[in-house]
């Protein structure tokens, strides 16, 4: 038994907010959770202060699954992201327990390393086709196999994925949402003529991957994946909002570009149908925002059935907790597709020390026991909270629209 005597929420904002759960055992080990939300972090805050952790005091660290069950069944009002994601977090910091107990990393509790590492894909952006490509063959002498291409629209003044500071792009700012303007015809001009640059400068060996951020109809999705064929895309991310998992077959139907959807997914019922009908070739589901490693293996497990291969999310608001959790996942499945890697700022790795490496163009979780990460909380107290929200978007008529 390793006896649960402590458990506490530490928010902190070295130039972003991460909130992270820390677990202490009776013997002095402790382990570390992410918990999240981009700009509706202090919602998970409380979830965990008042609701989870009264109950995780005095309970067994080593019984993951039961207290996984615990708090999903236990709960009664299932899902949604601040439910999964506090219950993501206890169980990230319950596994890095469990590893550090074991003397190991965790990868070797998930059955081992299935590949030598962990294959990522960067950001590249720019206000222009030529910027952004300039950008990613920046990424490609740094070796990355896999590179994303967002540019801005000509006539809309600002796109999502676009900024100035561009390794460091981070959506979420200021006192109230910032306010974006969409023209999905302006857009629609746009990705073919950028794939078209990026596939003559960067060559055939790169995979070129587009996020859509939710922003078309299930015809428009169509209609842009089979105008980027030509250009062979290794996928064509979030096509549509996935409320309406149905979509996706329309999507199907009209273009072979390979889509991948699920970021904002919390658990296996989101994807259930994605899955099993074989609409879509990545799920993107993520450690924090799905329930933990204990749940994200159960939605791999699905997915490998029907060879859909995982993409998990790795944006900036993801901490490095998540991130190290994500690798050790992603070196242990077997049906790993890629990770996404936007690297922290120099001020939140200071916060958040890991053993986890980039070396080209792959990542590795390293091999320290447990997560690998640790905390530096007389840092992370230098940087207290400061609200910050996503943007919304509107259609140049005024239109709220998806962001
Ligand atoms: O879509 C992505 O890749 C991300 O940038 C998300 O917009 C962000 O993580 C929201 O918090
Ligand atoms: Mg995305």
């Amino acid at each position: 038994m390793l006896k649960i005597k402590d458990a506490r929420v530490v928010v902190t904002c070295p130039g972003r907010n991460f909130v992270t759960l820390r677990i202490e055992t009776a013997d002095g080990l402790y382990g570390l959770g992410d918990a999240t939300l981009n700009g509706r972090e202090l919602a998970v805050v409380s979830y965990l202060t008042d609701h989870v952790i009264p109950c995780l005091i005095g309970r067994d660290a080593h019984q993951i699954e039961d207290i996984w069950q615990y708090l999903y069944r236990g709960a009664y009002w299932r899902r949604g992201p601040v439910t999964m994601s506090a219950i993501a977090a206890v169980d990230m910091a319950l596994w890095d327990i469990k590893a550090k107990a074991a003397n190991m990393p965790l990868y070797q509790l998930l059955g081992g390393a299935c590949r030598t590492g962990v294959m990522v894909y960067g950001h590249a952006n720019g206000q222009t086709i030529e910027e952004t490509v300039e950008e990613a063959l920046r990424y490609q002498a740094l070796g990355y196999k896999a590179i994303r291409l967002q540019s801005g629209v000509p006539g809309l003044p600002s796109t999502y994925g676009v900024s100035g500071d561009k390794m460091f792009y981070e959506p979420a700012d200021g006192a109230l949402p910032t306010e974006n303007v969409w023209s999905t015809a302006k857009y629609m001009r746009t990705v073919p003529k950028l794939f078209e640059a990026a596939r003559l400068a960067l060559g055939d060996d790169v995979h070129l991957l587009h996020d859509v951020h939710h922003r078309l109809t299930p015809i428009e999705a169509g209609h842009l994946g089979k105008s980027l064929e030509p250009y062979r895309p290794f996928w064509l991310e979030d096509a549509t909002p996935a409320e309406n998992q149905e979509a996706f077959r329309l999507i199907r139907q009209h273009t072979t570009t390979p889509l991948a959807v699920g970021e904002v997914f919390n658990t296996i019922w989101d994807c259930k149908d994605l899955i099993q009908n074989q609409l879509i070739d990545y799920i993107r589901a993520t450690v924090v925002h799905a329930g933990g490693i204990t749940h994200l293996r159960r939605i791999a497990n699905l997915a490998d059935l029907y060879q859909v291969r995982t993409g998990c999310h790795g944006a900036t608001d993801l901490s490095p907790v998540t991130m190290a959790a994500a690798l050790h996942f992603d070196l242990s499945i077997p049906n790993f597709g890629v990770q996404e890697y936007m690297r922290h700022t120099a001020e939140t790795d200071a916060v958040f020390p890991h053993a986890y490496s980039f070396k080209d163009g792959y990542l590795h979780p390293g091999d320290a026991p447990g997560l690998g990460v640790d905390m530096d909380e007389a840092l992370a107290a230098k940087y207290p909270y400061s609200r910050a929200f996503l943007p919304v978007n509107r259609l140049e008529d005024g239109t709220l629209y998806n962001w």
